[in-house]
This record gives C-alpha cells, structure tokens and sequence, in this order.
C-alpha cells in the first residue's frame, strides 16, 4: 500500500490557520503537503499531487503584486479548492471580479446553498425554507468577489454576500469564501471530505497503522544493516521514534539517555525501565549531573544557561557516539510543524524569545546521516503511531519537557539543592492534577523555584526560604496559551502538600499569565 499516491498539496497564502487545513485533511485519511503559494512550477508538476487547495491569506488581491496561485495550477488538470483569498485570486486569475468590502466580515455567519453541487452535497446544518441546505460557518474577509469568472456558478450565498462559495464543475474548481478548516464550521470537516474524497477521489490510506508500515519500511531501506544511534529524553517524539526504529532495525539501535541533573523525579528510572527492561532498546544512560551542574555553576543569565546546556548535551553526546563503533545514521525527533516553521524562519523576520535548545541541531560535524521518521507528522498523528506502536497512553499523552529542563525552571543560579527542591514540589503537583482528572485537560503544568525568600511559619517556627510557583497552560500548538483555571481546591491541597512535603519551601503561588504577554516557561 503506497500511503502517499493520493495526496494533496495546500499552497499558503500565510491565513493564521492554514496548518488546521492540512490537519483536517490528514484526518480524513488523506496525505497532504503545505508550501509556500510561490512553490516553483517544477516542484509543483513533480508533486503529484490529486488536487489543490488555496489558502486564505492576510493580504489583498486589490493590491498591486499581491500573491497568486503559479499558473501551473490550471494546467494540472486536478481540482483546485480556494479558501477566502484563495476564492479571491482564484477569481481574479480566471477572470472574475473582487471588491473592497464596506465592512470587514468576522465571525459567524449563514451560507446558504444555490443549486447543486458537488462541494455542498449532502452536507447541511440544517434545511431553508425551500428545502435548500443551510450551513453555519466562520468568516474573516474584506474583499470580496464581485464577479464570477467564465464558467463559474455560485454554489452558496449569505445574506451579505452574493458569493459565499463559487464553483466551475467542469474543471473541478471550487472555492468559499468562509474557512471550513475551523471547528466553527460545524460542517467543514464533511467538506474537506467532499473536496478530497468525492471530488479529487482520494483514498483513506493514511491511518496509524499504515503510517506505522510505510516509516519502518523506509527506515530499513535507508539503513540497511547499519547502526543507528537515538537521543531518548523520555519525551513524546524521542520515545515515538525509538519504539519504531526498534521495530524496524532492532538490535542496531542505540539509544543514549542523558541525565544532565535537571529532569524530573524518578524521569530516568522510568526511561530505563520503559524501554531498557520492558521493550528491550540497548539504551545508554550517560549520568552527567556533576558536569552540568558545575558547567552551570554561577550562571544566572536565562540565554546563557540555555547555551551551555545545549552545548553541554553536544559534548555528552558526541563522547557516546565515539564510544560506540561504525554508528552511521543519527535519529531524531523532528516533527512536521519543525519543518514547516523552520522553513518559515529562513524568510522572517522573528525576534528571538529564547534560543530554543535541541539536541537536534547537534549533527552537522558528525558525519552521521539523519534519520527522521517523524517529519511528516503532526503531533496527534505522532502520538496516534506512538499507540499503534504499543507504547502505554501515559506515555504516549505526557506534557512535553523543554531540553534545558529543570535548567529553566529554577530561575538564576541552578543548584543540586534548588533542583531537589523543585523536583519533589513539581511531582507532588503532577500527582495531584492526575488524581484530579486535570492532568489530560492541560497541555503542560510544571513547577517553578523562585529565588526569593519569603517568611512563613510552622508549628510556631519562622521559616523564611524560597517560593514554588506553580503553572498550567491550555494549549493547541504552545504558541499562545490560556492558563489552566484549576479548581480552587486542588491547588489548596497542592500548595499544603508541597509546603509540608518539601523541606525549605515558604509559599506556594499560581501563574495567572497567558501567552502572550507571558511564555509557558519562565525562562
Ligand atoms: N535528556 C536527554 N537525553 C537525550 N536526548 C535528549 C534529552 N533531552 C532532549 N533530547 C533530545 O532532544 C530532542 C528534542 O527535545 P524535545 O523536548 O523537543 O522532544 P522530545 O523530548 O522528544 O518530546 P517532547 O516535546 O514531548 O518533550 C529529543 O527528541 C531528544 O532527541
Ligand atoms: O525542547 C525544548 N527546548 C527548549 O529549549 C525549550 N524552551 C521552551 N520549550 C517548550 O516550548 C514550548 C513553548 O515554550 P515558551 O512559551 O516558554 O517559549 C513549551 O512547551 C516549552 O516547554 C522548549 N522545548
Ligand atoms: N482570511 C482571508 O483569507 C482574508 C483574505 C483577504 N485578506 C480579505 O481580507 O478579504
Ligand atoms: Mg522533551
């Protein structure tokens, strides 16, 4: 089975949502692509793709250079589906009209079906007054299209809008002026699956346990019988990755494990025993906490903190590679958003927050080749393989832990002591929100130690000793995050617990900030 002959290429006019097409279509089984709306006509001819979906993008088509799809679109012969300023370039590329909107459109709004076709077929919220299919869906336009090209007709209307979706059937081209690809589109995913099934005629091949065979099979043409060696955090993508490259290559994987002092309680305990014991990996703990910790030792400086762990895990690692005879290959983790910001970063123009550590990065004097079998993946496909892969759901589901770990937890100087401390008061958070049923509805929660002192007492003594802050976050993709409005409750008995618990702690405080303006970490 050849999980990638049906595919579809998204071409990114740069909506805030175009990543959520690619993941609705990915959900219906189908294997797509996202690239810049520039992508080169070889590249796009060479693609292969069964169908084609525009964007919707921040720009205006009124304006003089604005984007537009490459011309080979037209010529491919597939469908090609326009979302909001795909709709709009779509129509003016062919021949039609679009005008400035008096008022920008936001928000909710009612499409109602005009004749038939096949994008809207079968697929209603509810039935108008005539019978005719009524759909509530989510807008965020100005323009609009004023005119339908040769051959067009319109396919849904709103009482706003005299084009809210527009269609040639004969060539295949549709296009709708709302986003179908948010979940306030009660009916988008139905739609997409119009598009990319009924209407490109794509299959249902991309499933876990197809993901699953075609990456093992790839893996084992691509090494061959050679070595490969693996860095294992214990994280989701690093434990994904070495439960399949075990399945595929066995005995020739090697994992290393760093403990740089700065991980959990218990963390590499748990790993060994995970995937040494129970799954049978060769792993290799490196233990290199003293070197860490003395390489961190008056260190204050967030940025400079992150540099030397990173720089530190290199040298880790490379002393384990050289350890380890003829290793060719070097696997990691990268997922599919890696790529696709990466990509994104070559041409913006971002600040930099944090330099964001990763043992990744580390290979280029190597001369290993990389091995990445998670690139084309979205974390829930990720995490989808990881339990087809048999690895437990606590594992499978667990919040992610930055590289640096506990090194941007305890802010300024980091000490053994200050690590103690902070993993014993995180623990005790992370069993509480579990046994409150809160751990699967955040998408990370840690603790963090505050170098400040403040008083307390107990049992008549003065104690004044650092503060714990404790934090939650609700997050879809960690680029903007709600915190976690946890019970009054479970954080009392958090706070009481960590305070009676763990020596040399005074108070107990939550992080009330969102991102923006706040980060996730602290540090
Ligand atoms: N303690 C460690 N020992 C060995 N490798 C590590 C360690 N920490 C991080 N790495 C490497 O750095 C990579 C990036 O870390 P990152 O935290 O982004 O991913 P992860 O740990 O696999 O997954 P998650 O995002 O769920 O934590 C990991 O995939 C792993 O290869
Ligand atoms: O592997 C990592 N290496 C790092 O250096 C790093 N810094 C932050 N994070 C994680 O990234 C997400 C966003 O965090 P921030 O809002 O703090 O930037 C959150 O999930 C953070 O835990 C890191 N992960
Ligand atoms: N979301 C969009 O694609 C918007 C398209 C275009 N920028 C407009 O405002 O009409
Ligand atoms: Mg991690």
């Amino acid at each position: 089975m050849n999980i990638h002959s049906d595919k579809i290429l998204i071409l990114d006019f740069g909506s805030q949502v175009t990543q959520l097409i690619a993941r609705r279509v990915r959900e219906l089984g189908v294997y797509c692509e996202l690239h810049p709306y520039d992508m080169s006509e070889d590249a796009i001819r060479a693609f292969g793709a069964k169908g084609v979906i525009l964007s919707g993008g921040p720009e205006s088509t009124l304006e003089a250079g604005s984007p537009r799809a490459p011309e080979i679109v037209w010529q491919l012969g597939v469908p090609v589906l326009g979302i909001c300023y795909g709709m709009q370039t779509m129509a003016m590329q062919l021949g039609g009209q679009v005008s400035p909107g008096s008022v920008k459109e936001f928000g909710y709004a009612e499409v109602r079906a005009r004749g038939h076709s096949k994008l809207f077929d079968g697929i209603q919220d509810r039935a108008g007054e005539a019978g005719e299919g009524l759909l509530d869906v989510w807008m965020s336009h100005g323009d609009y299209v004023s005119r339908l090209p040769e051959g067009f007709s319109r396919i849904g209307s709103t009482h706003d809008l005299d084009y809210a979706a527009m269609a040639d059937e004969t060539r295949g081209y549709y296009a709708v002026q709302f986003h179908p690809e948010v979940t306030h589109t009660t009916q988008g995913k139905e739609l997409y699956s119009r598009f990319v099934h009924a209407i490109c005629g794509c299959g249902s091949a991309w499933t876990p346990h197809n993901i699953a065979d075609d990456a093992i099979a790839r893996v084992r043409q691509q090494v061959g019988d050679k070595k490969v060696l693996l860095g294992l955090s214990g994280g989701v993508d690093s434990s994904v990755v070495a439960a399949l490259l075990h399945k595929a290559i066995g005995d020739q994987l090697t994992c290393v494990f760093v403990d740089n002092g700065l991980l959990r309680l218990h963390e590499g305990d748990a790993v060994m025993q995970m995937f040494a014991q129970n799954m049978g990996v060769k792993v290799i703990r490196a233990d290199a906490e003293a070197l860490f910790l003395e390489r961190l030792a008056g260190v204050a400086d967030p940025e400079a903190k992150r540099k030397i762990i990173g720089k530190t895990f290199i040298d880790v690692f490379e002393a384990e590679a050289t350890k380890l005879k003829d290793v060719e290959f070097l696997a990691q983790g990268t997922i599919y958003p890696d790529v696709i910001e990466s990509a994104g970063a070559k041409t913006g123009k971002a600040h930099v927050i944090k330099s964001h550590h990763n043992v990744g990065g580390l290979p280029a004097h190597m001369r290993m080749q990389l091995v990445e079998p998670l690139r084309e993946l979205f974390k829930d496909e990720v995490r989808a393989l990881g339990l087809e892969l048999g690895l437990p759901r606590e594992m499978v589901f667990r919040h992610p832990f930055p590289g640096p770990g506990l090194g941007v937890r305890i802010l300024g100087e980091v000490s053994k002591p200050a690590a103690d401390t902070l993993r014993r008061a995180d623990h005790i958070f992370i069993e509480e929100l579990r046994k409150a049923g809160w751990y699967d509805q955040t998408s990370q929660a840690f603790a963090v130690f505050l170098p400040v002192k403040s008083v307390g007492v107990t049992g008549d003594g003065r104690r004044y000793e650092p503060v714990i802050a404790l934090r939650a976050v609700q997050t879809i993709d960690f680029m903007t995050a709600h915190w976690a409005h946890l019970p009054y409750e479970l954080l009392d008995v958090c706070s009481r617990r960590i305070v009676n618990e763990v020596p040399g702690v005074s108070r107990v405080v939550y992080d009330i900030s969102g991102k923006p303006p706040a980060t996730i970490e602290w540090e």
